[in-house]
């Protein structure tokens, strides 16, 4: 097993453990799909796809059109006690917590909306998650008071949240930012359709900082930002600029797909000591993304082992729940960066 996670260590800059290698091996035991692999192992996908090869080049795994363990693989697992990963999900909530009855139909009217949406742009590295996530988004937000009569901010929506607050009628006012035009438009049209009055829509480029009219005005924001350090800090970083002060919240999703444990501590480092806000929620798997398309343009379709495109959804991100209290700050300074907004080591699917 060293042998193993030394000779991943040499091939990748992703921090490997032994629990890494046990993960990849449990999922292995539960599906020979690729995709199916990185989504029950919760590693980030680079290092998945490295461990795969070592693990065949060590004649453990045998790849053809789906990846499986070798004789000499299934000694191995035995020896070191790893089994098969079992991971059933709630059948009424798919683990996210929150019932969709009572929000039965803003989901009909949202599906009937969404169904005319723009398609996911790689250029911004969208992808957008299934409506009923969007909806659950309305739930868990109006379930801890967030949203009745409050001023609430979409940071970027790709997953058209702000759609579904004005079906909800739940907020006093909406603003919703987002650096593509197509969805610009797209969420303008849907408001004079539905008549909605109360929310501003415009164009921005989150690596400016807000503009001042925005900076302490909103009692909610939500974001579900790229998954560098430098996008995660930008998007809630301004979130946080934008809130009125103590006791109001932030939303956003952060996936296991693009980010290592070791990534996740640093993200929490900036949360409490950057940020100095406390988190009070943080959900499995509430955002489950529909594949975007664009699979073959992405550094994971390279990574991946076997050139098939994913049939079920695979990428899927936690939501984190955030307050602000005596001492939070938000994150103003302008960011100089291009593509390493979207890119890092653990990146793929950008
Ligand atoms: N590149 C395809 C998947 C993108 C998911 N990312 C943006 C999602 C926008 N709705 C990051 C998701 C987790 N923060």
């Amino acid at each position: 097993m060293q042998r193993i996670v030394e000779e991943v260590k040499s091939r990748i800059e992703i921090p490997v453990y032994e629990r890494s290698i046990e993960n990849v091996l449990s999922a292995i035991l539960s599906t020979g799909d690729f995709w199916k692999i990185v989504d029950i192992s919760e590693e980030p996908l680079p290092l998945v796809a490295e461990i795969i090869r070592v693990l065949e080049k060590e004649g453990l795994v045998k790849i053809t059109d789906k990846i499986e363990l070798t004789e000499k693989g299934l000694e191995f697992v035995k020896e070191y006690g790893i089994g098969k990963r079992e991971d059933h999900i709630c059948e009424c909530c798919e683990g996210r917590g929150v019932s969709l009855k009572p929000y039965k139909d803003i989901l009909e009217k949202f599906k009937e909306i969404a169904k005319d949406r723009p398609m996911p742009k790689h250029e911004y590295d969208q992808g957008y998650v299934k409506e009923e996530c969007t909806v659950a988004r309305i739930a868990l937000m109006n379930s801890r008071g967030d949203l009745y009569n409050k001023d609430v901010l979409v940071l970027g929506d790709d997953d058209l949240t702000s759609i579904a607050l004005m079906l909800s009628n739940l907020p006093k006012r909406i603003v919703v930012v987002d650096i593509d035009e197509r969805l610009i438009n797209f969420i303008k049209e849907t408001a004079e359709k539905l008549n909605y009055k109360n929310i501003e829509i415009i164009t921005l480029d989150l690596r400016n900082p807000l503009p001042e009219k925005y900076k302490k005005k909103f009692d909610t924001f939500i974001t579900d930002p790229p998954e560098t350090l430098y996008a995660i800090k930008t998007f809630i970083g301004r979130g946080i600029s934008a809130l009125k002060g103590e006791r109001r919240a932030g939303y956003f999703g952060i996936t296991r797909r693009e980010s290592s444990l070791d990534k996740w501590r640093e993200i929490q480092k900036i949360l409490l000591n950057d940020f100095n806000v406390v988190i009070t929620d943080l959900i499995r798997n509430f955002n489950q993304y529909i594949n975007w398309g664009y699979e073959e343009e992405t550094k994971a379709w390279r990574l991946a082992p076997i050139k098939k495109k994913p049939e079920d959804i695979w990428y899927k991100s936690y939501i984190f729940r955030i307050e602000t209290l005596k001492g939070s700050k938000g994150f103003d300074e302008e960011v100089k960066v291009g593509d390493e907004l979207y890119n890092d080591a653990e990146s793929s699917t950008t």
